[in-house]
């Protein structure tokens, strides 16, 4: 086998073993569903976030829900605090990067909107600390992250942990229950 195909083949049989351990978590992620779909029919928004893989994943689900995942339905409010320049690189140069979550969602989060916090490691401070200021916001607090979640999941109502410590497989798996989450909330807003 070449080296590749070696490491392919690696990658895939940790990423089917990770999947495979993810039963235990249909019923916080069923929850999660629920929590969408509850914030999205009384006009509140979910707001993601996350660094690195995990911005882009909140990017691409902020997406989904604004635009669309797989068919035509009303627009649904979803913003990702991981996009725009000025306010990262202005918080960062004049307060820090740790509370650059934090201040995004002081500013935007309403009572009842839907705050996600994705983190791998499940350490990153300035996840952890948006996640608390969703808290004091009034909003339902989700966080994703790898099997090392504990601070987070101390922070939110419904915490999905992905059981592996190694951040792609617990990207890939974030990034398929959003899938998953965006089709179920597409369901309850077919025309
Ligand atoms: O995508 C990857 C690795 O697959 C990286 O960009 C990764 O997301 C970054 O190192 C992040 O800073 C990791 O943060 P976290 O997921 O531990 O909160
Ligand atoms: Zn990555």
């Amino acid at each position: 086998m070449s080296e590749f195909a070696t490491m392919l083949k690696g990658h895939i049989d940790g990423h089917l073993d990770t999947i495979k351990r993810l039963d235990d978590c249909g019923a916080v992620l069923s929850a999660i569903a629920d929590a969408w779909v509850t914030a999205l029919k009384a006009g509140k928004k979910v707001i993601f976030f996350g660094n690195g893989g995990s911005a882009a994943d909140a990017q691409h689900l902020a997406a989904e829900l604004v635009v669309r995942y797989r068919i035509n339905r009303r627009a649904l409010g979803a913003i990702a605090l991981t996009t725009d320049t000025s306010i990262l690189t202005a918080h960062s140069n004049d307060y820090g990067f740790e509370t650059v979550f934090a201040r995004q969602v002081e500013a935007l989060a309403q009572p009842g909107d839907v705050v996600v916090g994705i983190s791998t490691s499940g350490t990153s401070k300035n996840v952890i600390a948006g996640l608390k200021a969703a808290r004091e916001s009034g909003c339902v607090v989700v966080s994703f992250t790898g099997q090392n979640g504990a601070d987070c999941a101390a922070l939110a109502d419904h915490a999905y942990c992905v059981p592996s410590p190694i951040t792609a497989y617990a990207q890939e798996c974030h990034l398929m229950a959003g899938h998953v989450l965006c089709e179920f909330v597409e369901a309850a807003f077919r025309d």
